[in-house]
Formats: C-alpha cells, sequence, structure tokens
C-alpha cells in the first residue's frame, strides 16, 4: 500500500488541479491532499475561496481519497500523521525539493518526493491557472 501526499491552494478549480492530482494518485494507491490554509498562502494573492469550501471541492475530485485541510502553523504536522510513502510536488511549485526532503528528515520522515507533470493548453481559451481565471473575471466583468 503506497501512500501519497499532493498539496496546493486549489483555490478555484481547473483541469491543471485534476492533472496533477491524477498524476499524484497515479505515484500510488491513495491520495491524500493537503490544502493549504488561506493564512499560509504568502507568496501570491490569497484565496477568494474559503479554506473548509476548498477542502470539500477537491475532496469530491476521482483522484483523491482523503482531502485535508493544512496546519495553520505547522505544515509537517498532517504528514507526520497520514505518514506518505511519497509527497508529490507540483510541476511549478516553489519548493526545494532538497531542502524540504531535509526539513522533513529532521523531523524523522522518511519519504520519497517526486514532481508532478504540468498540463499544457492546448488552445488558447484553455484557462490552466487559478490566477488566470481571476483575471479573465475582472478583464469581462468590469465596465
Ligand atoms: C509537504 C508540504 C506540506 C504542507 N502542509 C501544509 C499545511 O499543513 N498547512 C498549510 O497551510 N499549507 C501546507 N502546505 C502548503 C504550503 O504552505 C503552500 O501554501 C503551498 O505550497 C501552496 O502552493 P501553491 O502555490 O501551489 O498553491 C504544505 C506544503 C508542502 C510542500
Ligand atoms: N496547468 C497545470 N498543470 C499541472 N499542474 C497544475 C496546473 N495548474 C496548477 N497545477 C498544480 O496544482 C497545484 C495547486 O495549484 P494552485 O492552487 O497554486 O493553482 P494555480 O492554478 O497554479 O494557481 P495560480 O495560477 O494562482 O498560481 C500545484 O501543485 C500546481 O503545480
Amino acid at each position: 500500500m503506497t501512500r501519497v501526499v499532493a498539496q496546493g491552494t486549489f483555490d478555484i478549480l481547473h483541469p491543471g488541479h485534476v492533472h496533477y492530482l491524477q498524476d499524484a494518485a497515479d505515484m500510488g494507491d491513495e491520495l491524500h491532499v493537503i490544502v493549504a490554509r488561506s493564512v499560509n498562502v504568502t507568496h501570491k494573492e490569497p484565496p477568494v475561496v474559503p479554506d473548509e469550501q476548498r477542502r470539500e471541492m477537491v475532496a469530491a475530485l476521482k483522484p483523491v481519497d482523503q482531502a485535508h485541510l493544512g496546519h495553520p502553523e505547522d505544515i509537517f504536522v498532517p504528514i507526520e500523521r497520514i505518514e506518505p510513502d511519497i509527497i508529490a510536488l507540483g510541476y511549478d511549485q516553489h519548493h526545494d525539493d532538497e531542502q524540504l526532503e531535509a526539513a522533513l528528515s529532521a523531523r524523522g520522515i522518511d519519504c520519497d518526493i517526486r514532481r508532478a507533470s504540468p498540463l499544457e493548453a492546448e488552445a488558447a481559451d484553455r484557462l490552466l491557472s487559478t490566477g488566470r481565471i481571476i483575471d479573465r473575471i475582472v478583464d469581462e466583468r468590469s465596465e
């Protein structure tokens, strides 16, 4: 039984999220997803959709076995509970694989870190980014 963890903000869902989660699920037998708390999304605009509602939507996706809200202060607490064999990072996530591995082993957590693949837009009207969906809404719905 190989347990995989994926994580992210998942603010406004799009096919890029589904691709990432399917890729992560294909790495093992059971997929757990940690949904970042709004207070921890500091590297970009904070999410529009509330924490629990983002968790609920991720939990409803086919590749996902369980979706958990992240810990507000210590991102390793959910990992310690889930005990994954693999952490699947998204193709563009800012985390440094080696630093993350070192931080995990300092906490006594032993798991593989892998990268998922990107889903590229094959047509200009595909919106495979939450930021781009929001930009489109702002452009098309403002006067
Ligand atoms: C191994 C790992 C565990 C994480 N656990 C949490 C957590 O418990 N709570 C949380 O708010 N965010 C958690 N995060 C998410 C990060 O804090 C960050 O917000 C996330 O990378 C958002 O990235 P995005 O830009 O891909 O959406 C975790 C990230 C990683 C790599
Ligand atoms: N087009 C895509 N292909 C593959 N993975 C994706 C794609 N878009 C997002 N992901 C992955 O989904 C996870 C969560 O992404 P996140 O919630 O940051 O959405 P986003 O659409 O990338 O956001 P934003 O556009 O605002 O930066 C990340 O691991 C990210 O790499």
